[in-house]
């Protein structure tokens, strides 16, 4: 019988702490298990990874207070994931664990959306002959990767979920991912329809508990599919045959906690490792993975030129908003009178939320920043509050300039709440509605707009990115982009892709099911290459242009970088911990490898009081670049008060 376990606690220190098994525990505390340990005068929650019957010690060794679980929840295949996300992302092996399971480390960012979509056709009777041969494609599996791209509307879901059922048929498992789900969301309900009960739905709305006993259900051979955001990732399936990530250039597949995983990669890593199949699917492939596809031999390509419903690709027109006086151009305007008096839909599209952008001062200059980040607050008109849309800093707004009183102040810049305004006076007789993060906090207002928008009760729906995802309406003829720009003055080489991905799939709600779709991009950049290779659907052309691009800067994917990031909230101490730690790893880069891009104040230098400033390394071997990191963290900790954070693969410098 052992007598004692190596715990691994969820801390930034990558060892194992023996405990002693108390007499009477020695059946429960198992590998696997989660126990409860003291640790430096407090109690912690602790990961069973090995057992021992006896250790060699001078100290005494404490013992374990109690064991949390009667099953295990890891087992060595999910010990051993950590261990490579412990080597890979350069965390310790106890805070991967951690993010593994429900309830362990918070894995934030998902947001708890809730949107219904409908099942227009239920099952679909004929498939296309594309999608029939990406299915025989994939179950042939000769390959360990396939990659669907298919334009929008072209009905990938439906082969993503044929596969599944698939494998399923052969006896082994599926984990589904999709950028985020709800309960009410269609494919949810597709997946309940199809697989009935044994399936997992993780979806947002579920506490941990939930989560857990739903974790514990896959373990116990329960269940054959799991679908769920990027967590959904590491669902302990013991017979793992495929894994599905739809819409696979999404940003939410990358944690934004450490450690910083990318579902894509843990996804390639499991199916590896578990010999599984690896499915993706996107229109707008990442440039990573299209670089995979044109570059790499194990990844299968499949393409799915056609609609399926119907419909046809839109007609895209593009305005130039520097010769409009409106922020609805005249021929937006026109587009929308078509199509009110056809009795179809509309989408306006907006990337950002509240009314205004920036309060400043004619007189002196000011300009209204949240005291404890480095933005600028946005005015909301509905609530009448300036709000800080990183830390949710609210104030009143100012009639008067607060630095030398004169009432020349304005408000500039424009957001969905504005937009709705301005089209409310436009078309007064419209049934308009808005979603965003705003008008999405009260509860069940999400699942209401949209369900009253498919019934065709709204005429024009405006918002942020909740409109430009995934929805799929008949009667939507057009699609209108209020400010194509929005993205393209973040300091980040990943601004174009994302503008571009962005404006394909806004510009993919339009015409699914006929073939009147029209989509007008409003901008103040005509000529930016990203809009105009949207303008022309020309996603190759995009991509090709892109990655030439990126490989004359070294940029990803034709080079690995680390992002450093320390944050505290003593500014001086943050500084200094940087520049100590840069001639560190300046030492240790001086034969090549590596080199370190900058070394300085975040472009977002303080969020929620705490100083940023961080350290970018670049080498264009990944495989050098990461161990001459690794090298270097090895025999660094941190001073106190100041927090290092490393990102692997960033997918924002910000
Ligand atoms: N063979 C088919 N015949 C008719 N309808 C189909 C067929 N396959 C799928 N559909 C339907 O077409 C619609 C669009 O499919 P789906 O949502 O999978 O598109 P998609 O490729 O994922 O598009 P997007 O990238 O825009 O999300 C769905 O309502 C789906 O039920
Ligand atoms: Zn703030």
């Amino acid at each position: 019988m052992p007598k004692f376990v190596e715990v691994l606690l969820d801390l930034p220190i990558d060892r194992s702490f023996t405990y002693q098994i108390p007499d009477g525990m020695e059946e429960k505390a198992r590998i696997g298990h989660r126990v409860v340990v003291p640790f430096a005068r407090r109690e912690m929650t602790g990961y069973v990874v090995e057992t021992l019957d006896e250790v060699e010690a001078t100290y005494t060794i404490k013992e374990i207070k109690r064991v949390i679980d009667d099953t295990p929840l890891y087992n060595t295949q999910t010990i051993a994931l950590a261990e490579w996300m412990s080597r890979f992302y350069l965390c310790s092996r106890g805070e991967a664990l951690s993010m593994m399971i429900p309830g362990g480390r918070r894995d934030s960012s998902i947001p708890a959306l809730e949107s219904e979509e409908d099942l227009l056709f239920g099952r679909v009777e004929r498939l296309s002959d594309e999608q029939q041969h990406a299915i025989d494609t994939i179950l042939k599996r000769e390959k360990p990767m396939y990659y669907l791209y298919g334009i929008t509307g072209s009905g990938k879901s439906e082969v993503f979920l044929r596969a599944a059922e698939a494998i399923i048929r052969e006896g082994k498992t599926v984990i589904y991912l999709v950028p985020e789900i709800t309960l009410t969301h269609q494919l949810a309900r597709q997946v309940t329809n199809r697989f009935s009960q044994r399936v997992a739905i993780l979806h947002s709305a579920l506490t941990p508990s939930q989560r857990l006993k739903e974790w514990k259900r896959i373990i116990a051979g329960e269940v054959d599919l799991a679908i769920g955001a990027r967590s959904a990732v590491f669902a302990p399936f013991p017979n793992l045959g495929l894994i599905i990530l739809d819409e696979e250039h999404e940003n939410s597949y990358k944690s934004g906690n450490t450690p910083r995983y990318h579902a894509r990669q843990v996804a390639q890593r499991r199916c590896q490792s578990e010999g599984a199949t690896l499915v993706m699917g996107s229109a707008t492939p990442s440039l990573e993975a299209w670089a995979l596809m044109q570059e790499n031999k194990e990844v299968g390509s499949l393409h799915l030129r056609n609609r399926v419903s119907g419909g046809t690709m839109p007609v895209i027109e593009v305005v130039n908003l520097s010769y409009e006086k409106n922020l609805i151009s005249k021929t937006l305007q026109e587009r929308i009178k078509e199509t009110l008096n056809k009795k179809k839909q509309a989408i306006l599209f907006l990337n950002r939320r509240g009314f205004s952008y920036f309060f400043h001062c004619n007189s002196c200059g000011y300009e209204l920043r949240c005291p404890h980040c480095a933005v600028a607050l946005t005015y909301h008109k509905g609530t009448e509050q300036m709000v800080c849309h990183y830390c949710g800093y609210r104030t009143k707004p100012m009639r008067v300039c607060p630095e030398c009183n004169s009432l020349d102040v304005n408000y500039s810049g424009f957001g969905t709440e504005m937009v709705e305004e301005e089209v409310r006076r436009l078309f007064p007789s419209a049934r308009i509605a808005r979603l965003d993060t705003d008008s999405a906090k009260k509860k069940g207002q999400v699942g209401k707009v949209i369900k009253a928008f498919r019934d065709g009760e709204i005429d024009i729906l405006l918002g942020t990115q909740m409109v430009a995802k995934g929805l799929n309406f008949p009667l939507v003829e057009l699609v209108g982009i209020v400010l194509a720009d929005s993205g393209l003055n973040i300091p980040d080489f990943r601004a174009q892709e994302r503008t571009f991905s962005l404006l394909v799939q806004v510009s993919g709600r339009a015409g699914r099911y006929n073939d009147q779709g029209r989509v007008i991009i409003q901008t103040y950049h005509p000529e930016n290459p990203a809009i105009q290779y949207a303008l022309r659907s020309d996603v190759q052309g995009f991509y090709s242009q892109e990655l030439e691009i990126r490989k004359q800067t070294g940029f990803p994917p034709y080079s690995r970088l680390i992002n450093l990031v320390f944050r505290g909230r003593n500014q001086q101490k943050v500084e200094q911990e940087v520049q100590k730690f840069s001639a560190h790893i300046e030492q240790l880069t001086v034969n090549g490898g590596a080199e370190v891009l900058c070394s300085s104040e975040c472009p977002l230098e303080k969020i929620a009081s705490n100083w940023r400033y961080h350290l970018l390394v670049s080498g264009v071997q990944a495989s050098l670049a990461h161990h001459l990191v690794a090298k270097a963290l090895s025999d660094y900790t941190p001073a106190r008060g100041v927090y290092l954070e490393v990102d692997l693969d960033p997918l924002q410098l910000i």
